[in-house]
């Protein structure tokens, strides 16, 4: 199927999921509107010939019909649009939550770090806010496609070869597709600057970031940066306008050619007596409408081959996420054993470097395990890998002897809390905020307020105007503000809300933390390994560059390069005066 008919029949097929009955509503008044547009040359002919002939009365008729017909084409056009104004955003919006749930259709997070899937997915959201517009040119596109053949009955009736002008406007209907191409050829391959591009515009411009980026002055870089690439972009695009606007403009010309022979040929007729002159009115409305239905076409033409083209990219969306198997096995209900890596090795995807090499390690269950190591040693990589998110490249996570891989992810991910380095900051209310740590009780109050007490965050709470229920975060709304320790301390509620979990896993949890806080998170953080310990044998992941909070875990992994270079208690690391022995005097001489 061409890529126009694609959007053509997806568009329709969405749009009568939607609302069936505003869709024929609209397609129905549609008709009307554009039959009417020929129908008014038709009464202009008989009009010319009446008023010719002096039949006054039927010429009054004919003129009140023409008024009607007038009215009509501006009145349908009109109301349709107020009707499938609406089935437009409604579909919009059912593509979003489409694309939303594609996004999270595969078990892991592997396609969403693929260049081209993630180039698929950026170019399908940048499309979507034009679902509204493709729709109305569907809508268009039938009811002109009515009206093209109404005119060309019209125009066959006075003289075959008149067929000939409807036909002509097929070149520009041609020319114009393969414009498009080259348009949209030009579109892909830009893709990744255009990403870029809009990455340094936020840099420069969000809150967040901006008072980084004036303090440095990199501001110039930025811009510098910003205007090379869109030069690029631009080339490339420009070179694809151009050769987009010859072949248009090819086509164009054939049929302004054949727009002019039309009109010849009936005024000749005329001047040998074998037509009226109703008829010349006629062909030169008529010739008149064809050239503006030819020029609307291409533009809805147009439209559509981009719609087409989003309808291919959310089907290839599609197709990577129905690959995806979902294994059978059961997750334990408690761990008695734990949780083994075996010669686990893993490289992101379209990296040919591992990140993790041969890494094998038993935790028993109950265990507070810290991994320690330099920046980019791994560290979040293996948390990543051990909620699920990834799959290793080689060897296997076992979870009480279950290999990970044959469990299905979201079951598994379901018994992970999880505070990740890089947080989000959702703002929505402190309720959302938090409660989506676990759903099932996001309306449950007191199990929020527990998981806001243990996070320390009850002091943010109390900040917050209107409690669970108020707004966070400036974005969206006049919600409250809150300092980088006090998202964090909510991120963290948000992890220990899920109930039983088997693996706790903090991410440098404490990154943004005072020292008060620092110390009063760890103080809790002994009491919630216990905890977890005795409810579900769970095994609980610190990561942390601070050696004070490390030193309290039964088992330390000293991460290096990808590789385990040590792993002991934090005595045992001490007395083998290796590389941990070595950061821990480091950092103990520093406070000392
Ligand atoms: N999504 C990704 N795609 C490709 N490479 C990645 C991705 N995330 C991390 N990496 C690479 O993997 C390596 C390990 O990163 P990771 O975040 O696991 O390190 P880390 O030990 O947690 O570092 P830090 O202490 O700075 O947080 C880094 O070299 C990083 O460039």
């Amino acid at each position: 199927m061409s890529t126009l008919a694609l959007g053509v029949r997806n568009l329709l097929l969405l749009a009568h999921r939607v609302d069936r009955r505003r869709l024929l509503r609209a397609s129905a008044m549609l008709a009307v509107g554009f039959l009417s547009t020929p129908l008014i040359a038709l009464c202009l002919k008989s009009l010319t010939t009446a008023a010719i002939r002096h039949r006054t009365g039927t010429a009054v008729q004919l003129g009140l019909a023409t008024a009607l017909l007038l009215v009509l084409e501006l009145m349908m056009n009109h109301f349709a649009h107020l009707t499938y104004f609406e089935l437009g955003d409604l579909s919009e919006v059912e593509l979003q939550n489409e694309l939303i749930t594609l996004a999270h259709g595969s078990p892991g997070l592997e396609r969403l770090d693929t260049p081209a899937y993630a180039d698929t997915l950026a170019l399908v959201r940048e499309e979507l806010p034009r679902t509204r517009a493709s729709l109305e040119a569907v809508l268009q596109i039938g009811g002109l496609a009515l009206q093209m053949g109404l005119t060309a009955v019209l125009l066959g009736l006075l003289d075959p070869w008149l067929l000939l002008l409807p036909l002509a406007g097929a070149v520009p209907v041609a020319a114009g597709n393969a414009a498009q191409r080259l348009v949209d050829r030009a579109k892909e391959r830009c893709a990744p600057l255009v990403r870029l591009g809009h990455h340094l515009l936020e840099t420069a411009t969000v809150h967040a970031s901006a008072k980084e980026v004036r303090l440095a002055g990199a501001d110039r870089i930025l811009i510098d940066r910003h205007l090379r690439d869109w030069e690029r972009t631009t080339a490339v695009q420009w070179r694809a306008g151009a050769s987009a606007a010859l072949l248009r403009a090819a086509g164009q010309l054939t049929f302004a050619a054949a727009y002019g022979g039309a009109v010849y040929l009936v005024v000749r007729q005329a001047l040998h007596g074998g037509a009226g002159l109703g008829d010349v009115i006629l062909v030169i409305t008529l010739a008149a409408q064809v050239s503006f239905q030819v020029s609307t076409a291409l533009g809805l033409l147009t439209i559509l081959q981009g719609a087409g083209r989003t309808m291919e990219r959310l089907g290839e969306l599609r197709a990577t996420a129905s690959v995806a198997t979902v294994g059978a096995a059961d997750v334990p209900l408690v761990l008695s054993r734990g949780i083994r890596l075996e010669q686990v090795g893993f490289r992101y995807p379209d990296s040919d470097r591992p990140v993790l090499d041969e890494v094998t390690l038993d935790i028993p269950a109950g265990t507070a395990l810290a991994v320690v190591g330099e920046n980019g040693a791994g560290k979040s990589t293996l948390v990543k890998l051990l909620c699920g998110l990834y799959r290793p490249t080689t060897g296997r996570i076992l979870v009480d002897g279950v290999d990970l891989a044959d469990c299905d992810p979201a079951a598994w991910q379901s018994r992970v809390s999880t505070l990740f380095q890089d947080f989000v900051r959702l703002e929505l209310r402190l309720r959302d905020n938090t409660g989506i740590g676990d759903l099932s009780r996001i309306n449950d109050d007191t199990a929020l307020r527990r998981a806001i007490d243990a996070a320390e965050a009850d002091p943010v709470l109390a900040q917050v105007p209107g409690g669970l229920d108020g707004l966070l975060g400036r974005s969206y709304g006049d919600g409250a503000e809150l300092s980088g320790g006090q998202w964090q301390k909510l991120g963290l509620a948000r992890a220990l809300l899920r109930r039983r979990p088997l693996l706790l896993a903090l991410d440098e949890p404490a990154s943004a933390l005072d020292a008060t806080a620092e110390h009063a998170l760890f103080t809790r953080f002994a009491g919630l390994v216990a905890e977890a310990r005795a409810e579900t044998g769970a095994v609980t992941l610190l990561v942390s560059h601070r050696f004070s909070t490390v030193r309290m875990a039964d088992l330390i992994v000293v991460l290096d390069h990808g590789r385990i270079a040590e792993s002991g208690s934090h005595a045992e690391l001490v007395a083998a005066d290796g590389l941990y022995a070595e950061l821990y005097g480091l950092q103990a001489r520093v406070y000392a």
